[in-house]
């Protein structure tokens, strides 16, 4: 395995406000903290050539990970390991091996064209002259980097920055790629092709690729693995068709009724003995989909007291899915021990 995560937890302290005097006094002779758990006990391997996503809401310890991952900061217990490397120990020859992009940091030089910053890279990085021109020629032309590669990185947009700090990040053909956030920000236009060159890059010249990121879009476009990770340990991990299937499935079906009997309708379907989760929306309720306990000719006789003028399925996007399993809502309750990890 490529990247291998073992137990890793990092715990951070931030120092504890003084709440009295007394507290006061009591810290100018210890210092005292409060502790918080960022990353707890997350295990996970990832294969050569895999691009996977890591996601999970704001504040769950994916950015933790990665500056783990990446030797910015080191876990407070367990292991990682990246090509054979300690990323904290063999931080000098690890870095040659790994690309890193962090949204919000640049790793270009401003006042310079961009062509320049790629230079001094390809000299930091010692990298071969026939390497430097093989990946220049595979993020150069279809990048769309050629109209401004003369100019200094300062006058450029930020979606036209993005698509340079991705393509400096795999200037020296490094094993992985950690990308955190690469498409906020950007527009339509821009993300769509920040998310062809990734994929290329991933594809054609076979590099890792773990990136973090909260578009759907880019989980579903760019990966087929995912990792949720929430409240700093490792929810689920596998395809992003198990998930489908461990997040309840997404299906429904959707019944519109006359408005007046929604109420009750809700209540006869709750009670029905599938007990399958029901939901209303206006005058729309809304069952979940499990043919084997409620199949649909039952369902129709379940709804034969009321008015009902449709029926139709409807499948969860896979955005809903991800919202619902933040918010602790549609995980089956039968899975929720298969997706631990
Ligand atoms: N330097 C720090 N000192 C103290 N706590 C920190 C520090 N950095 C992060 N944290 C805390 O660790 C937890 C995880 O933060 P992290 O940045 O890893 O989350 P994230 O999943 O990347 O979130 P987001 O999606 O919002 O970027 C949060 O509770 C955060 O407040």
């Amino acid at each position: 395995m490529l990247i291998q995560a073992e137990n890793l937890s990092r715990i951070y302290k931030t120092p504890r406000a003084a709440k009295s005097w007394r507290e006061r006094f009591t810290q100018l002779v210890q210092a005292q903290y409060n502790e918080n758990k960022s990353v707890s006990d997350v295990n996970f391997a990832i294969a050569r050539g895999e691009c996977v996503a890591l996601v999970g809401p704001n504040g769950a310890g994916k950015s933790t990970t990665i500056k783990m991952l990446t030797g910015i900061l080191a876990p407070s217990s367990g292991r990682v390991t990246v090509a054979g490397f300690d990323p904290m120990r063999q931080r000098q020859q690890y870095v040659k091996r790994i690309g890193v992009v962090f949204g919000q940091r640049s790793q270009l030089w401003q006042d310079l064209p961009v062509r320049d910053s790629f230079s001094i890279l390809q000299a930091l990085f010692d990298v071969p002259d026939a390497v430097y021109q093989q990946q220049l020629k595979l993020f150069r032309a279809d990048g769309g980097m050629d109209e401004f590669w003369d100019r200094p990185a300062r006058t450029l947009s930020l979606g036209q920055r993005m698509l340079c700090e991705i393509a400096a990040a795999f200037v020296h053909a490094p094993e992985v790629v950690f990308l955190d956030e690469p498409t906020i920000g950007l527009d339509l236009e821009m993300k769509s092709r920040m998310r062809a060159l990734i994929r290329k890059l991933n594809q054609e010249a076979g590099t890792t690729v773990l990136i973090t990121s909260h578009d759907v879009g880019d989980i579903e476009r760019l990966t087929r693995r995912l990792l949720l990770i929430d409240h700093g340990t490792l929810r689920f991990d596998g395809s992003l068709s198990d998930f489908r299937a461990h997040a309840g499935d997404g299906r429904w079906w959707a019944a519109r009724i006359d408005a007046s009997q929604v109420a009750a309708a809700n209540e006869v379907l709750s009670a029905h003995p599938a007990a399958l989760p029901v939901r209303s929306n206006g005058d729309w309720l809304e069952i979940a989909r499990q043919d084997e306990a409620l199949p649909f000719a039952d369902l129709v006789k379940t709804l034969a007291p009321f008015t009902v003028h449709e029926i139709k399925p409807v499948e969860q996007s896979f955005e809903d899915l991800l919202h619902g399993f933040y918010v602790g809502k549609n995980l089956r309750a039968d899975a929720a021990e298969d997706v631990t990890v």
